[in-house]
């Protein structure tokens, strides 16, 4: 297995671990948990994020944020979740923890299908999967010490009221805080230590999925490296599985087992991380990972693929295919494209292993940047 370590991230966990699935091929069509038995499971998840108030006009066209999404996540691994600002990352999964509501596919928590919209639905969500937001201060209640936030957390697992102190006592130990903290409000800590509490909190249910939404880049880098180790440890120790948003691939890479790249609401490339780290297939890949300062990815005389435009839409996204519009590979108007501008392009397995929906996967690489058309030298 290549060393995932890296500088101010040590590792302890990560090189004995045996259920990496960077070798296995994951099913066809979505960005599946490898050879894992998965612990949470979208299928084919449809977020529409228009108002559904009518107005004069009726009413509004649906705007999907998130549009046909696959993934699992399956307990001890981490899928990283990667793509630039507005693709609809954080409204994928916000819809798992049921805070949005999916317009149509499927979440599962292992074979039981759940609907966050029914009581019960909720209630299984609550106590399977937990949020770790970017910015903890808002998640946590500043009127509340840490001690009421866990309690309240503890009480909604059932633990009885006499063994809630105790329970407490352990999780702010396992976060690496101590009992002194807990009678304290959340404004009299830091950044990391209050990302720390956030953590402890999701942790109080004991849930089997952690989405993590950014949740070291509102923090100092030092600091970031802490936070992401007691990811990794809890994740190691606890089984947990994550799902790990973020937009510094470096820490994706290093703590996440699988990828998967997001663009304009859909997955357009997934796989083992050092697979698509090494060689990604999707020319958004492509472009993201050039843009990012990671020695081994990164060739000698760095190339650039700088994308030109902004993100399209979701509500009007373009046909075909949705990364058409900024896409390096030539010109549009070249006759071989026009697939591109009239058929979607699916997810399928490339030669390297990995999934891309590209209807030109694989000819764009990193060392052919050189040739590209729109690229910089650094
Ligand atoms: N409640 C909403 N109403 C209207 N549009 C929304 C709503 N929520 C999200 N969107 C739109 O959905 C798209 C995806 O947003 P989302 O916040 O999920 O992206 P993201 O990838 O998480 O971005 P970031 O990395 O900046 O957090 C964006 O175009 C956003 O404007």
């Amino acid at each position: 297995m290549p060393d995932r370590t890296m500088e101010g991230f040590p590792s302890p966990g990560s090189a004995s671990r045996s259920g990496d699935p960077s070798g296995s091929v994951p099913r066809s069509g979505d960005a599946g948990s490898g050879s894992l038995a998965p612990l949470l499971v979208i299928e084919d998840l449809r977020v529409n994020v228009a108002s559904d108030r009518r107005s004069l006009f009726g009413r509004p066209d649906p705007v999907y944020a998130v549009d046909g999404v696959s993934l699992a996540v399956a307990g001890g691994e981490t899928l990283g979740l990667v793509g630039e600002s507005g693709c609809g990352k954080s409204t994928l999964a916000r819809t798992v923890v049921g805070i949005n509501q999916p317009s149509s596919g499927a979440i599962r928590i292992g074979p039981e299908r759940v609907d966050a919209s029914t009581p019960n639905g909720a209630n299984t969500l609550r106590s399977t999967v937990q949020y770790v937001f970017q910015d903890p201060y808002a998640s946590l209640n500043p009127r509340r010490t840490v001690r009421q936030s866990l309690d309240e957390a503890l009480e909604m697992r059932g633990v009885p009221r006499a063994e809630r102190a105790a329970e407490a006592g352990e999780l702010i130990r396992r976060v690496g805080l101590n009992d002194r903290h807990l009678d304290r409000y959340p404004h009299a800590f830091s950044g990391g230590q209050r990302q720390r509490i956030g953590i402890a909190r999701a942790l109080a249910v004991q849930p089997q999925v952690l989405i993590c939404d950014e949740p070291v880049s509102a923090l100092d880098v030092s600091i970031q490296a802490q936070i992401i180790n007691l990811l990794e440890t809890l994740r190691d120790e606890l089984g947990l599985g994550y799902l790990f948003i973020a937009h510094d691939l470096s820490v994706v890479r290093h703590l996440s087992d699988r990828v998967a790249v997001m663009y304009l609401g859909k997955i357009v490339e997934s796989g083992p991380v050092e697979a698509v780290y090494a060689a990604p297939q999707h020319p958004y890949t492509v472009a993201l990972m050039s843009s990012s300062p990671i020695p081994s990815i990164a060739t000698r005389e760095r190339e650039r693929l700088v994308l030109t435009g902004d993100l399209p839409s979701p509500k009007n996204p373009p046909s075909g295919c949705r990364f058409r519009t900024r896409c390096p590979i030539g010109p549009i108007t070249n006759p071989e494209r026009q697939i591109c501008v009239e058929k979607a392009p699916v997810l399928a397995e490339t030669p390297s292993g990995q999934l891309a929906a590209c209807h030109f996967a694989g000819e764009m690489s990193m060392s052919a940047l050189a040739t590209a058309g729109s690229h910089e030298k650094e």
